[in-house]
């Protein structure tokens, strides 16, 4: 059979579109299992002999050598069997489904179309409006209860639990509502959060007769014709589908098989229209200012598009392809697109065990890893996976981190990401005038609201949070607790992409703190945002590599520098990541103590000599011009002053005057601090036996770095002279004519 080229659904879509009218329904087009498959939904009043003409005139225009394999629903019941199709020279399965087809249902979210489905079907809505009476009936009478003696806050985990039980019992659309809910500090207390956390754990399984079946009719051939050895009962089962373990027999690959939950389309799509019905009365009650239907509709959006397994497959490998060069100790499950459909997934089997049980050694690494990599996508790619529950990360066998579960997740703009990296910049300066506006930018304030009277509040929050320890030692977890308190009081909100990130960062941070109680998240942080802000070449992030650097009073932080290149190359001596802007190899995986140093070392100065390290570098020439002019004229002082010359001035005649310079040059106390800040820089760039915790090179790391100094050397060398006599000129003509 010809391999079909990469474009082959959109080659056969071309043809196949113009019988749309002439077929009874094209239910979809695809390729599965090497194969290409149309599936049709048959009326009942079609012909078999007018279907197969139609075959025979789709399959003549079609490459000879293709194969189009046929799905057709509906004709089982006509006594129609595959020999009748034999003649159109076209492979073909007939697969019986149920009489009242929901296939008419939207695959993608669509309350119009939703609607006129449900219409239709007046008792099946009345049916589920009475089962979700009788199911909450008791909690909402407890709820009415706790109102009504003002124990709300006293019952609220007791009704959380409560609640996590009848949402389970009521199915997918309501435990995914939970789960959204469980992530909502603006909305819930921590506690209750917690109760519906545990929404994602103990799903019961369903009939696997069912999954089976599924598997069929979604990539048209039987299981066992597919997979060996698939687990007779599945091994895990979720909110949305069940999974079960077993051989791809095309490849031989173990593999992982994610089959949809029965009829997850249809019963969402019930209470999606019973919920949006009562949004749109509630939207009539003056009184009631929450947008129900619009919260509703952009949870059914995503909740849609999780649906979708086929889209699950893609995420994972754009994922996989984003991780790929930076952090090769993540892993995720390859996708077999040939063998996934919307309600199948076929992925490869990742073996571990749970992150959050693991007893192994290195845990505390991978969840540093677990950090990075979640920086990662929201600071750079912007695809974020978001739904980082303690189920979906694993610790593999050979101690990589492995991330399950791409149904969810989120894109995030350029401008939040620089956003929030400049908002990290003005947290660590203090500077709430910038943070201000940085809330508005990353959408927790809307524009146009007046800044005044938050910015005492969020000054209030971060001093507090800053306290005893710097920014580094921020409790995340409390900072987004007493963010979330705002919102009650002030024009705050915690927009929806950050209440995802909260959660990725609590797991990570749940899981850390068992082995390791004084973990501290932003502390971990730090260095990636620190390499962030050294090689990034955005425009923005420049202007915020010379804001950390010179803050906000534009004075050079010699400190600051130093917590930078430490932080920023940290990792290449900890984690021992590769530095792929910097093409450096990476290095080996257990390193001693002496060879983290060493690689951090390598690695800073490897970037200050690079090309990438230009922009960086500019920074350095500035301060060195200042510190060569100050020590020079330190020195010319300590030389006056021992020939007794420190009086002494020489006349220069101008025009039409007489002015005076002074031999001995003036020191001034910015002089005296730059002359501080530079051997403080040197000693920490160059010097084997600073105490400070300095680069300290070790000689084979100088030798193996010599040979990038000429051609750095050959471009700064020039620069600092042109610089340095600037500087000097500038000052000898304002010291003739001010002093
Ligand atoms: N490729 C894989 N390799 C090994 N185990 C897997 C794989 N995929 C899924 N699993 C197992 O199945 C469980 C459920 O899978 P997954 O999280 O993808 O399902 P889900 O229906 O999307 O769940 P959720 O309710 O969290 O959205 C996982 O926690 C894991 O134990």
């Amino acid at each position: 059979m010809k391999r079909a080229p990469p474009n082959a659904s959109v080659c056969i879509a071309r043809p196949l579109q113009s019988f749309r009218g002439i077929l009874p329904q094209v239910l979809s087009r695809r390729r599965v299992a090497g194969r290409r498959q149309l599936r049709v939904h048959a009326a009942s009043t079609t012909s078999v002999s007018g279907v197969s003409q139609q075959m025979k005139d789709i399959r003549a225009q079609m490459e000879e050598d293709e194969d189009l394999s046929i799905l057709m629903r509906g004709l089982r019941g006509q006594g129609v069997n595959d020999d009748d199709f034999a003649a159109s020279g076209v492979t073909m399965r007939l697969v019986e489904v149920d009489a009242d087809s929901t296939d008419s249902l939207p695959l993608t979210y669509d309350p119009e179309a939703i609607a006129a489905y449900w219409r239709k079907r007046p008792f099946a809505v009345t049916q589920r409006i009475f089962q979700l009476l009788t199911v909450s009936g008791g909690f909402l009478s407890s709820i009415a209860f706790d109102i009504f003696q003002d124990k709300v806050k006293a019952n609220e985990v007791k009704r959380a639990s409560e609640l996590r039980d009848i949402v389970t019992s009521l199915g997918p659309a309501y435990i995914k509502l939970g789960q959204a809910l469980s992530i909502r500090p603006d909305i819930l207390s921590p506690a209750a959060m917690n109760e519906l956390q545990k929404l994602c754990d103990k799903v019961p399984a369903f009939d696997n007769a069912i999954a089976m079946k599924c598997i069929e009719e979604e990539l048209g051939l039987p299981p066992n014709e597919i997979y060996d050895e698939l687990t007779p009962d599945p091994i895990a089962a979720a909110s949305l589908g069940q999974v079960y373990k077993g051989i791809l027999r095309a490849t031989g690959d173990e593999v992982a098989v994610k089959v949809q939950r029965p009829y997850v389309l249809e019963t969402v799509s019930v209470d999606l229209y019973v919920i949006r019905r009562l949004g749109m009365a509630l939207r009539e009650v003056p009184s009631f200012t929450t947008d129900v239907v619009a919260l509703l509709d952009e949870f059914a959006m995503r909740f849609f598009e999780e649906l979708d397994y086929v889209k699950e497959g893609e995420n994972a490998t754009r994922f996989a392809a984003d991780m790929a060069e930076d952090l090769p100790q993540v892993v995720v499950p390859k996708t077999f697109a040939d063998f996934t459909s919307r309600k199948v997934l076929t992925s490869g089997w990742l073996e571990g065990e749970k992150l959050s049980q693991s007893t192994a050694l290195d845990v505390g690494d991978l969840v540093n890893v677990g950090v990075i990599c979640y920086l990662k996508q929201l600071l750079d790619t912007g695809f974020f996976h978001a739904d980082p529950h303690p189920g979906n990360l694993i610790r593999t066998p050979d101690g990589r981190l492995a991330i399950l579960d791409f149904g969810l997740m989120t894109e995030v703009s350029d401008d939040i990401k620089y956003g929030m990296i400049e908002a990290i910049s003005h947290l660590i300066h203090r500077d709430y005038d910038n943070i201000v506006k940085d809330f508005v930018t990353l959408d927790f304030i809307p524009d146009g609201v007046d800044l005044n009277p938050i910015k005492p509040v969020l000054a209030k929050v971060f001093d507090q949070a800053l306290e005893g320890g710097g920014a580094k030692n921020i409790n995340f977890q409390e900072l987004a607790a007493d963010l979330a308190q705002i919102t009650f009081d002030y024009p705050f909100r915690i927009p929806p992409y950050f209440a995802l990130i909260i959660r990725a960062i609590g797991t990570l941070e749940g899981i850390a703190l068992v082995g390791n109680s004084d973990f501290a998240l932003v502390d971990e942080a730090y260095p990636y945002i620190s390499k962030r802000l050294l090689t990034d070449d955005s425009p923005r992030l420049r202007e915020g590599l010379r804001y950390m650097i010179y803050g906000k009073t534009q004075v050079f932080d010699v400190d600051r520098m130093i917590d930078l290149l430490t932080g920023g190359f940290a990792e290449a001596g900890k984690l021992s990541l590769p530095l792929p802007s910097l093409n450096l190899a990476p290095l080996p995986r257990a390193m001693s103590a002496e060879h983290q140093e060493d690689s951090q070392a390598r690695a800073a100065l490897t970037f200050i000599l690079s090309k990438e390290g230009d922009f960086f570098r500019n920074f350095l020439v500035e301060e060195a011009v200042k510190g060569i002019d100050a020590l020079s004229r330190e020195q010319a002082v300590i030389i006056a002053t021992q020939l007794g010359l420190q009086q002494t001035s020489i006349p220069i005649l101008l025009p039409g005057a007489v002015r005076s310079l002074r031999i001995t040059p003036h020191m001034s106390e910015e002089d005296r601090q730059i002359i501080k800040n530079t051997n403080k820089l040197t000693d920490f760039l160059l010097n084997r036996t600073s105490k400070e915790g300095g680069l300290q090179p070790t000689i084979s790391v100088v030798q193996e770095l010599l040979p990038l100094i000429p051609n750095v050397a050959s471009t700064v060398a020039p620069e600092i002279a042109s610089r340095l006599s600037g500087r000097v000129a500038a000052r000898v003509i304002r010291e003739i004519f001010v002093h």
